[in-house]
C-alpha cells in the first residue's frame, strides 16, 4: 500500500530552486549522492564497532554505479546503514538540520541571488532532481528484516510516496529517471570522468560494470562498447589525506575541500601533515574564500570532521580547534583516540588538546603565509590579494582570538588589518602602522566608531589630523571588546583616542603646552559653571587640547567602557554599565567662549554636551528638548 506525504515547506522551496535555476555544472549531482553513499557506509561502521552483526553477509562495504540506457535511469546504490521507513519519511520529507533550515528561510525568490547562496550549501539529495524527473529510493536499514523495505518516490514537486517493500540486501539505491536533456550520464566514460574529478578521495571502492568491445556481429555493421557482469572499482578508494601529500595534485585537493565543504569556490589556502610524536595524527585544514552566511552564529557547527585510523567519528568536531576559527573546514585523523570516542570525552581527552593546538598553529601559519605572500614582489596578483580576500571574509572572527586565545595572541596581532587616516583600504597592519610612527610618538591610536565615516569625521581626531600622526579605525562590532585584550604590540601601547585625557607627549611642544594651561586656568569659572549645570548628564567637564574644529566632545575615563561599546551592548539587549562620559571642551572656540556670560548659559552647555554626543554618533536623552534648545536659539 503507498501513502502520500507532503514535503515540509522548505523542502518544497529548494525543490523548486533545484529545478528551476541551479547550478551551471549539473554534473555535481553525483558528488552529492556518491557522498551520501559513503556517508551511509561510514555510519554503518561506526554502528558495528558495537554491533558487528549489522554487517549481515556483507561486510565490504562499497558503493556501486549503473545505469540503463533503455530505462533511461542512473542508480547509485550502497550497503551502507540505510533506512527504515519513518526514517527514509524523515530524511527524504523534512530538513532536519537547523541550519539548513535557516540557510532556506533566507532565500529570496531572487534565483541568482539565490543560486549564489545555495552554492555555499549544496542541497545534497535534493540535488538529484536537478538532472531526474523522478527519483525511486529503496532502502533496507541495517538490522532490519528484509519484508521491512521501503520504496520511496518522488517527482520533485509537492509530495512523494511510500510503501512497503521485501529488500533482501541492505542498504539504499537511488535511481534517477533522467530528464531529456540529461541523457548523456548514461555513458560509462562520462559518468567514471566525474567519479574521478569529484569522488576520487571517497575511501570506499566505488564500482561500474566493465565495458567490453563487442564486434559488430554482421558484416558491415560496427562494432561498440556493451558492458559486461563484471565490476571494476573506478575510484582510487584511499582516503585523501592518507595519501602521500607528493601524489596529491592541486587540482584533487581542491575538489576534496569541494566535496567536504559543499562549497563551489576553490579555497583559499590548505595545509596537510602528519604529525608525529606523542600524539599521532593526520590533519588537513583549508581556508575557505568566502565566509558563509552563518559565520556570526558562535554556535554554528565548526567544520572538522573527525576520523580515527580511518574511521569516520563525527562531523562538526568542535572540539579540534577553537571557536575563533570557525572558518576552517578539514578533516584530522587520529591514531591514538578510541572509536568510541564520544563528544563529551573530547572536551577531556588531551590528545585532543594537542591536536587543537596543534590545528591551531597550523592555521595561523597558513594565514602567516598568506600575509607574508602581500608584499612578495615575486609573487602574482592574485596571489597577493589573498591575504586581503581572507581578511574582508574572516578578520572579524580572527579578531575573537584575542579574548580566546592568550597564548597566540602575538601571532594574531601580526595578522590584524585595519583602515586608518592614512589608508582608506583596510590594509595597515600594527607593523605598518610602527614604521610610520612620528619621532617622539609613543603610542598606537585608534578610535572605534560604527562606521569608517563616522570614524573619520570624528571630533576627537581633530589634534592627530592636524600634527599628522596616523589613527586606526575600528569599526568592527568585535573590535572594542578585542582591543581590550590587547593593550599593546611590540612594546607600544595600544590607545583610544576616546579614552582618558590626551597626552601626546612628546609630539606636543612647550608653547603649546602652556598656552592650553593658560587657557584653562582662564576657563576655571566657566568650567565650575558647566559642571554644575551638566552633573546629571557628565561625570566631568574639563578643557582639552584634542579639539581644534569642534567645541566639544566625550569621552570615558581610561579602562571605562566606550560609549559605542555600550550602546552595542544595550542594542544587543545586554547590560551595559551606567558610566557618564567626561565632557571635553575647547577653550579656543567661539561657542564655548559665548558661554561666558550668556544668558542663556544653561541651555547652551546643554545643547554642547548633546551635540557632542551627536557627534559620536550616540542620541541625545532627551530629543525633543535638544530641538527644543536649538530653535529656541535659533529664533
Ligand atoms: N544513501 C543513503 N543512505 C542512508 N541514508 C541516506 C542516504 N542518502 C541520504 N540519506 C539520509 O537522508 C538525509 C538527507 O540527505 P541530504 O543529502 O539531503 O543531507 P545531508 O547528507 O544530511 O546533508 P549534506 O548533504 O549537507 O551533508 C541524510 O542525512 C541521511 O540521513
Amino acid at each position: 500500500m503507498t501513502q502520500k506525504h507532503s514535503f515540509q515547506a522548505e523542502v518544497a522551496q529548494l525543490l523548486h530552486l533545484v529545478t528551476h535555476s541551479l547550478y551551471s555544472n549539473k554534473e555535481i549531482f553525483l558528488r552529492e549522492l556518491v557522498s551520501n553513499a559513503s556517508d551511509a557506509c561510514d555510519k554503518l561502521r561506526f554502528e558495528a564497532l558495537n554491533h558487528p552483526e549489522l554487517y549481515e553477509d556483507a561486510p565490504t562495504l562499497e558503493v556501486r554505479v549503473s545505469f540503463d540506457k533503455e530505462a533511461r535511469t542512473l542508480t547509485i546504490a550502497d550497503n551502507g546503514i540505510g533506512m527504515s521507513q519513518q526514517e527514509a519519511i524523515d530524511n527524504l520529507g523534512t530538513i532536519a538540520k537547523s541550519g539548513t533550515r535557516e540557510f532556506v528561510s533566507r532565500l529570496s525568490g531572487d534565483q541568482k541571488a539565490d543560486t549564489q547562496l545555495i552554492g555555499q550549501f549544496g542541497v545534497g539529495f535534493y540535488s538529484g532532481f536537478i538532472v531526474a524527473d523522478r527519483i525511486t529510493v529503496e532502502s533496507r536499514r541495517a538490522g532490519l528484516p528484509p519484508e521491512e523495505g521501503v520504496r520511496w518516490v518522488s517527482a520533485g514537486a509537492g509530495d512523494f510516496e511510500v510503501e512497503t517493500i521485501t529488500r533482501p540486501q541492505r542498504g539504499t539505491s537511488v535511481t534517477l529517471h533522467l530528464r531529456d536533456d540529461a541523457l548523456d550520464y548514461l555513458s560509462t566514460w562520462r559518468l567514471k570522468s566525474i567519479i574521478g574529478k569529484y569522488s576520487d578521495h571517497i575511501s570506499l571502492p566505488i564500482l561500474m560494470r566493465k565495458e567490453e568491445w563487442k564486434e559488430g556481429e554482421e558484416e558491415g555493421k560496427a562494432g561498440e562498447h556493451v558492458l559486461s557482469d563484471e565490476w571494476e572499482t573506478v575510484n582510487q578508494a584511499t582516503a585523501l589525506w592518507s595519501r602521500n601529500k607528493k601524489d596529491i595534485t592541486p587540482e584533487q585537493y581542491r575538489e576534496f575541500y569541494k566535496a567536504i565543504s559543499h562549497d563551489y569556490e576553490d579555497p583559499l589556502a590548505w595545509s596537510h601533515n602528519r604529525v608525529e610524536g606523542s600524539t599521532e595524527y593526520t590533519q588537513l585544514l583549508f581556508v575557505p574564500s568566502r565566509a558563509p552566511f552563518d559565520l556570526w552564529n558562535r554556535e554554528k557547527a565548526a567544520g572538522v570532521k573527525l576520523y580515527v585510523k580511518r574511521v569516520f567519528i563525527m562531523d562538526e568536531a568542535e572540539a579540534l580547534l577553537p571557536a575563533y576559527l570557525r572558518f576552517v573546514k578539514g578533516v584530522v585523523d587520529s591514531a591514538d583516540l578510541p572509536l568510541n570516542v564520544s563528544r563529551e570525552l573530547l572536551q577531556e581527552s588531551r590528545d585532543v588538546k594537542a591536536i587543537r593546538e596543534g590545528n591551531t598553529r597550523r592555521v595561523l601559519q597558513m594565514l602567516e603565509d598568506l600575509a607574508k605572500t602581500e608584499k612578495d614582489e615575486a609573487a602574482s596578483d592574485e596571489d597577493k590579494g589573498r591575504y586581503a580576500k581572507f581578511w574582508s571574509e574572516f578578520g572579524a572572527v580572527l579578531k575573537e582570538g584575542l579574548g580566546e586565545d592568550f597564548a597566540n595572541r602575538d601571532r594574531l596581532a601580526k595578522l590584524l588589518r585595519f583602515a586608518s587616516t592614512q589608508s582608506d583600504g583596510v590594509s595597515v597592519s600594527l607593523a605598518d602602522y610602527k614604521a610610520r610612527m612620528k619621532e617622539g610618538q609613543e603610542a598606537i591610536y585608534y578610535i572605534a566608531a560604527d562606521t569608517q565615516a563616522a570614524a573619520a569625521s570624528s571630533p576627537q581626531l581633530e589634534i592627530f589630523r592636524k600634527k599628522g600622526i596616523e589613527v586606526l579605525y575600528m569599526t568592527d562590532r568585535v573590535d572594542e571588546w578585542a582591543m581590550s585584550y590587547l593593550t599593546e604590540f611590540d612594546g607600544t601601547p595600544l590607545q583610544s583616542v576616546a579614552k582618558g585625557q590626551v597626552d601626546l607627549g612628546k609630539l606636543q611642544d612647550e608653547a603649546e603646552k602652556k598656552a592650553a594651561e593658560e587657557a584653562a586656568e582662564s576657563f576655571k569659572p566657566v568650567l565650575a559653571k558647566l559642571k554644575e549645570a551638566l552633573k546629571d548628564k557628565a561625570q566631568d567637564v574639563r578643557v582639552t587640547t584634542r579639539l581644534v574644529d569642534s567645541p566639544a566632545c566625550l569621552v570615558v575615563n581610561e579602562g571605562g567602557m566606550s560609549l559605542q561599546l555600550a550602546r552595542l551592548l544595550k542594542q544587543a539587549g545586554q547590560k551595559a554599565p551606567e558610566t557618564k562620559p567626561v565632557l571635553e571642551v575647547n577653550a579656543a572656540h567661539p561657542l564655548v567662549r559665548k558661554l561666558e556670560g550668556s544668558p542663556n548659559f544653561n541651555d547652551l552647555a546643554h545643547i554642547l554636551f548633546d551635540q557632542a554626543l551627536l557627534a559620536e554618533g550616540g542620541l541625545p536623552e532627551d530629543p525633543a528638548a535638544y530641538v527644543k534648545r536649538v530653535n529656541a536659539l535659533l529664533s
